[in-house]
C-alpha cells in the first residue's frame, strides 16, 4: 500500500464551447519517505492534479487513494475528513487567513486537523526562523516570509502527505534551501512529499521526477 495512488485520472474543464482536457489518464504513487516532483511547462496540468489528489478537485474519470482508502466520489464531508487527517497543503495561492496573524493560522490548522498543540507552535515558527514574526498579519510579511509561514501551516498537524504547488516560486536562494532542508527531514521521518514545481534545484533533491506534458506523464 503507498502512502497516495493516482489511477487513470482524466478531468475535462468547459468554457462556452471549448474544452481543456487538463489531465488525460494519469497514474502515478507516492510512497512514505518518499519526495517526487512533478515537473512540467505552465498548462501541463500539474496545479490540476494537485487539487485532485487531495480531493479539493474532482477527477472526472479515475480514482485516487490515500493509504489505501478510496478519496475520490465521495461526499464534501468524508473528503474533507479524509485530507485533514492526511494532507498538509501549500497551494500556489497561499494558506494563510488574512485576517489571523501567522501564529493564529498555525492554531487554527491544528485546530481544523484536531490536532491541537500549543508547544508545537513555537517549534514551528522556530523551524521556519519565523518566531519574531509570530503576530504578523500575512499583510506584513516579505515573499520569502510569506513562503515560509505557509509551509509551517501547511506542516501544523504534523501530515503524513505534503502536497505543495511550487513552494520556491518567489523566493530567495537561502529561503529554497531552507525549504529543501524541510523537505528533506520529512524524507528521513519517512513520510511523503509532492511537489509541483519549475525549480531544478528543488526537482533535483526529489527522489522521483514525474513530467507532465499536455496532461499526460511525459516518459522522455
Ligand atoms: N478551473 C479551470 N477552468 C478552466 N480551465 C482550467 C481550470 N484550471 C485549469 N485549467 C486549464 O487546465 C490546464 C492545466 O492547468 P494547470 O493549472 O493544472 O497547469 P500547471 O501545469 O499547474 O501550470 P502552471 O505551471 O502555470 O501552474 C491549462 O490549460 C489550464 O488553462
Amino acid at each position: 500500500m503507498h502512502a497516495l495512488e493516482a489511477h487513470e485520472l482524466y478531468r475535462f474543464f468547459h468554457i462556452g464551447d471549448d474544452e481543456t482536457a487538463a489531465l488525460r489518464g494519469i497514474s502515478f504513487h507516492l510512497s512514505a519517505g518518499e519526495i517526487v516532483a512533478l515537473v512540467g511547462p505552465s498548462g501541463s496540468g500539474k496545479s490540476t492534479l494537485l487539487s485532485c489528489v487531495t480531493g479539493l478537485d474532482e477527477p472526472d474519470g479515475g480514482h485516487v487513494e490515500v493509504a489505501g482508502m478510496r478519496l475520490t466520489r465521495r461526499s464534501e464531508t468524508e473528503r474533507t475528513r479524509i485530507r485533514a487527517a492526511n494532507f498538509g497543503i501549500l497551494p500556489q495561492s497561499g494558506n494563510l487567513f488574512g485576517h489571523l496573524n501567522v501564529e493564529q493560522n498555525l492554531r487554527l490548522q491544528m485546530q481544523l486537523a484536531g490536532k491541537p498543540n500549543e508547544i508545537r507552535i513555537g517549534a514551528l515558527l522556530e523551524s521556519v526562523d519565523l518566531q519574531h514574526r509570530a503576530r504578523a498579519f500575512p499583510t506584513e510579511l516579505s515573499g520569502g516570509e510569506t513562503a515560509r509561514a505557509g509551509l509551517a501551516v501547511a506542516l501544523a498537524s504534523d501530515p503524513p502527505i505534503l502536497v505543495a504547488d511550487e513552494p520556491t516560486a518567489e523566493v530567495d536562494r537561502d529561503t529554497e534551501l531552507r525549504l529543501i532542508a524541510h523537505f528533506e527531514a520529512r524524507r528521513r521521518a519517512g513520510l511523503a512529499t509532492l511537489l509541483a514545481t519549475h525549480s531544478q534545484a528543488l526537482a533535483h533533491r526529489a527522489d522521483r521526477i514525474i513530467g507532465l506534458k499536455d496532461g499526460r506523464i511525459d516518459d522522455e
